[in-house]
């Protein structure tokens, strides 16, 4: 065996540093140990990008964590330059799993390799690659300029590669929407920081017309919603999302061979000047403000969003076996969430009653695609815009399969109001509730929702509270999603939602 990333017949290996660098990314969810990665797809682009080519899928597999030198080849040709562009997809799958293993996730992971160091980038380096041609330094792309304008350009000239073995599994596409100007790849770019699924680069925030382009770090097959749904609200004209300037492409090889097709990336106009809701409300919490105007104007935009997502996309009237379906869904949230958080089994039997409701209601409206996962940190404010919703993607512990179906536009209603719940109460976590600092956030919270309800109905004629039990049962649901989630993400904060399970049950027993 050769040492790991030293050259064997022209070819390196970056698999070691990759499985010293993977598990540490928020967006790799695979686990810290026991799993298997392999090659999914290899797409090699050219600075400045004349006409980006795609090499075929590498084959084989490597283990993690591990220092095998032998699986993701870095193609002799991109070693040999000064700066060569390698997008990597990579599927991850449980050690020991068969390779068909349908829960696999395939990872976007684009890496430059440098012959030589760039001071600037070294918080973004993975490590150094020992070649024939001396030492390669391996970044993490989306922080490289070069990486940057390449993709940029691929959406800016709408570019198409084909795999240079000529097999049609291999292939990327930029698409650069009709009537947008090509955003231009020569501008500074900046990777977004913060806690983010994916990762987010601004271009040309010095100057006007930035543009913000998202790489999906998870690929699943299929249409991805944050580009489907911006794609279908910029053709409808509505101006409360991002423009959808862009997209790219592409097809891979999943663990069992079967090829995959679906969205790598989406460019949007960049909002800038805004900020974002969750940092605005808390922000007023602490300073003891209102936040019920932008909370109105915010339901106001929620309503317009839905009323264009509605004519523009997909509807279905409700049926009893909406109800029924909802119902169903409602009781698996309960028992995924029961078997996360045993300390919700106090509540299992009114939260039974709660799906028993659902089934059995007279009506429900019709469905339509919606945000999906609508919280405060997905709506930004400037004085220019005003409100924009951000991040289509749904929530994100639900497969994409499931995730573009249509929907009740309540549920981002609900997601909103439980949005307010947790701005005012993970500033008192730990008070009990008849503290008066819990007082007050529940306060300010009610005045929030009232408002943001207010806002809604007037913009949509029809109010969300009209499906008084409707929209109880979703906050519920959004609930039990959020005890979950804070199971597994942040712990110290799973009581904002084990609470508000107790209160919306108890508020629905004083109800009856
Ligand atoms: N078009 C945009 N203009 C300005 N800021 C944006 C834009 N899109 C996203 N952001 C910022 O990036 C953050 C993360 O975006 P989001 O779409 O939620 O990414 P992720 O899918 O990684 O969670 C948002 O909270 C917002 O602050
Ligand atoms: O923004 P994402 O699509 O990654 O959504 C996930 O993370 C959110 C937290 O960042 C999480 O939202 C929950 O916490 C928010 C405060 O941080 C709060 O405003 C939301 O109401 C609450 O649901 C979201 O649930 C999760 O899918």
């Amino acid at each position: 065996m050769n040492e790991p990333g030293s050259p064997s017949t022209g070819v390196v290996d970056v698999a070691g540093l990759l499985a010293s660098w993977l598990p540490r990314q928020r967006w790799f969810s695979a686990g810290h140990g026991g799993v298997t990665l392999a090659p999914a797809g290899q797409i090699t682009l050219v600075p400045p990008v004349p006409e980006p080519s795609v090499v075929q899928p590498a084959t084989g597999e490597f283990p993690l964590p591990s220092s095998s030198t032998e699986n993701v080849p870095v193609p002799e040709s991109v070693i040999e330059r000064p700066v060569g562009i390698v997008v990597h997809l990579i599927s991850a799958l449980p050690a020991g799993a068969p390779a068909s293993d349908a829960g696999a996730a395939t990872y976007q992971v684009p890496l430059t390799y440098r012959s030589e160091p760039v001071p600037d980038l070294a918080h973004a380096l993975l490590g150094e690659l020992r070649t024939h041609d001396g030492p390669r330094y391996v970044y993490d792309a989306p922080h490289d300029p070069d990486f940057v304008a390449a993709w940029t350009e691929l959406i800016a000239r709408s570019a198409e590669a084909m795999s240079e073995a000529g097999t049609p599994r291999s292939r990327v596409r930029g698409v650069r929407r009709a009537g947008e100007a090509p955003p231009d790849p020569h501008r500074p770019a900046k990777v977004l920081s913060g806690e983010q699924s994916n990762t987010s680069i601004i271009v040309g925030a010095d100057g006007s017309d930035p543009v913000m382009i998202k790489l999906f770090r998870v690929l699943q097959p299929g249409r991805n919603p944050d580009v489907v749904v911006p794609g279908a609200l910029a053709r409808a004209g509505n101006e409360r999302v991002p423009r959808l300037v862009g997209w790219v492409e592409g097809e891979w090889v999943q663990p069992g061979g079967q090829p995959a097709w679906g969205h790598l990336s989406a460019a949007a106009e960049f909002v800038a000047g805004s900020s974002d809701g969750w940092r605005i409300a808390t922000g007023a919490v602490t300073d003891g403000e209102t936040f019920a105007r932008l909370s109105s104007d915010l339901g106001a935009a929620t309503a317009a969003v839905h009323a264009a997502l509605a004519a523009a996309l997909p509807t279905r009237p409700s049926t009893p076996a909406t109800l029924n379906a909802l119902a169903d869904h409602l009781q698996q949230r309960l028992a995924w969430a029961l078997e996360a958080a045993p300390a919700l089994a106090d509540h299992a039997t009114a939260a039974g009653g709660v799906v028993e409701q659902v089934r059995h209601l007279d009506r429900a409206p019709d469905l339509q695609i919606v945000h999906g996962d609508l919280h405060l940190g997905q709506a930004l404010h400037s004085d220019s815009r005003g409100w924009v919703l951000l991040d289509f993607e749904g929530e994100p512990l639900r497969p994409l399969a499931e995730r573009g179906d249509p929907d009740l536009a309540l549920r981002d209603v609900a997601g909103m109001l439980r949005s307010f719940d947790y701005a005012a109460r993970h500033s008192v976590l730990g008070l009990a509730d008849d503290d008066p600092r819990s007082l007050a956030a529940s306060t300010w919270a009610s005045e929030c929702r009232e408002a943001y309800l207010d806002g809604y109905a007037a913009q949509a004629g029809r109010d969300p509270r009209d499906d008084a039990a409707l929209l109880r049962a979703l906050e519920l649901d959004k609930a039990l999603y959020e005890v979950v989630y804070e199971t597994r993400h942040r712990p110290g904060w799973v009581e904002v939602p084990l609470r508000a399970v107790g209160r919306l049950l108890a508020a629905r027993s004083a109800a009856r």
